[in-house]
């Protein structure tokens, strides 16, 4: 029987078994094969899944926003239900749909407006007052990988986002221990997990208390007092209430870690974009009262927000989803498509039961919804702050990327599944990242003299920068300013 998406042009599948989708979740290099199906076939295009049955894979924003929007018809798979359901459980955000959903997110959401992130300043530079600490430590004690010079900086900026979402200032014996759930939660721990006492400071150094604050400010202690302060009726069970705390801790950890992460590689591979921000950054705290600075100076600082946004569009924390058509379905494209028969449309009609996976989630948007050509420009794949800030910089379609809570990029999603934590992410990635470009100068380790420490995009549900061993980590040349 002829497939109804078989006109939808695609890669010739790699195998009758597992269709083309080795190549799209298992690459040795992240994007190694979408970007250039990409390329080839634009933002909607059709690969094939196991026995040769067809799937879509969409970064077209019009195509993103119409599916991210209907969360009627799309629905998250059956697998990533049952990973969610194996991890946490299935009163988590992320498994919930329709009205239950609805309920849990009007009472999470409290602990993330803007009144909240508005007190962050203060707390997320206390952590990164930890990191530094480490760091001084890190170079003193010599913890060179190789004669570069080299340390490898990814677990301890892991630690930090540990500590903001929570978990290190505020341990779970806040929680109800009552709930089944909270067993699973006891025994969880993500991959790059510390116990929190190795990220304390040492005792010759200063703390400035913020760790205490960050505690009684984090989503997680928040998100139990909005619960605790909402209507009767709406409120979350304690066992609904135990599910989401890990749900915040694993939405919230890797990704803001793997992003900063990846904003300080992009700083240490382009020297004189470094020296441009840290002198805006140096600028800046000089003229906040005590060094202090407020998210109104942040947000004024144009060079470093450009560079985060250049950031989060070419190396989005979460790289892929999808969802399945509950129904049949029609997906508007901004772009037309030519069908192997030789029609132009600008819909795609989709069968009940359609997947639809979003690459790249990061890639913008799903991310590779970040490196459309016909809207970033020929230059899509380069990292280039300044379109942000010249709008002759953006040789694409800026009005064609409309999606996504923030600078309408695509790596937050959108809809009404839009990651909950997106101000917190972003206020947390200003603070840290302003601070050590402050405090210290970040340079690649020489690929003649270094290679084994050359860091290349891999994908492990996060988008991780990964040595030639395979080895999650970020090898840095680091000086104190
Ligand atoms: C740069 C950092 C971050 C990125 C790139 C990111 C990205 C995303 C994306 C793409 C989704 C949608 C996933 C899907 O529907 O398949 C999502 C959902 C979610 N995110 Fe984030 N996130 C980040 C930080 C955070 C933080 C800091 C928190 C909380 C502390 C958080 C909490 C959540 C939660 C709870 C959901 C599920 C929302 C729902 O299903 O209603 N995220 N995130």
């Amino acid at each position: 029987k002829r497939s109804p998406l078989a006109h939808i042009p695609g890669p010739p599948s790699s195998s009758f078994i597992y269709g083309n989708l080795p190549q799209l979740l298992l690459p040795h290099t992240y994007g190694t094969f979408e970007f250039s199906w990409q390329t080839t076939f634009g933002g909607l295009y059709r690969i094939k899944g196991p026995f040769a049955s067809d799937r879509l894979v969409i970064s077209d924003p019009a195509a993103l926003k119409a599916v991210m929007s209907d969360t009627q018809t799309w629905r998250r798979s059956d697998q990533q239900q049952y990973s969610v359901d194996m991890l946490i459980g299935k009163k988590a955000v992320f498994y919930i749909e329709g009205e239950e959903h609805k309920r849990v997110r009007n009472v999470m959401n409290a602990a993330f407006a803007p009144v909240v992130i508005r007190g962050l300043p203060p707390v997320f530079k206390g952590i990164a007052e930890k990191i530094a600490n480490r760091w001084e430590d890190m170079l003193v004690s010599g913890a060179k990988l190789d004669a570069s010079g080299a340390m490898d900086i990814y677990p301890s900026l892991h630690d930090a986002t540990l500590d903001a979402v929570g978990e290190a200032p505020y341990p779970v014996s806040v929680l109800p221990s009552t709930s089944s759930s909270m067993r699973s939660y006891h025994t969880y721990r993500p991959p790059y997990y510390r116990s929190p006492s190795s990220s304390q400071p040492p005792p010759n150094r200063k703390s400035s208390g913020s760790a205490l604050r960050g505690g009684e400010m984090s989503p997680t202690r928040l998100a139990l007092k909005a619960n605790a302060s909402s209507k009767l009726g709406h409120q979350m069970s304690d066992e609904e209430m135990a599910q989401q705390i890990p749900s915040l801790m694993i939405a919230g950890q890797d990704t803001t870690g793997n992003t900063l992460s990846w904003a300080i590689y992009r700083l240490a591979s382009s020297p004189e974009l470094q020296e441009k921000i840290r002198a805006e950054v140096v600028e800046a705290c000089e003229s906040s009262p005590g060094g202090d600075i407020s998210l109104t100076t942040i947000e004024g600082m144009v060079w470093l927000n450009a560079f985060l946004k250049e950031t989060l569009r070419l190396h989005p924390g979460l790289p892929m989803s999808d969802r399945i058509a509950s129904t049949d379905a029609v997906i508007p494209v901004s772009q037309p498509i030519t069908t192997s028969t030789g029609e132009t449309i600008t819909e795609v009609r989709v069968p009940k039961g359609t997947h639809v996976h979003f690459p790249s989630i990061d890639a913008d948007n799903t991310n590779l919804c970040g490196r459309l050509a016909y809207v970033w420009g020929p230059d899509a794949h380069e990292f280039k702050p300044e379109r942000w800030i010249e709008p002759s910089k953006w040789a694409g379609n800026r009005a064609a990327s409309n999606f996504g809570p923030y600078a309408n990029l695509s790596t937050f999603f959108g809809g009404a599944r839009v990651c909950i934590g997106w101000r917190f992410a972003v206020t947390e990635l200003q603070i840290l990242f302003t601070e050590l470009v402050r405090r210290f100068k970040f340079a690649l380790p020489p690929p003649e003299t270094s290679p084994e420490l050359q860091v290349r995009m891999s994908v492990a549900v996060n988008m991780i920068p990964v040595v030639k061993n395979g080895k999650p980590s970020l090898p840095v040349i680091v000086e104190a300013v």
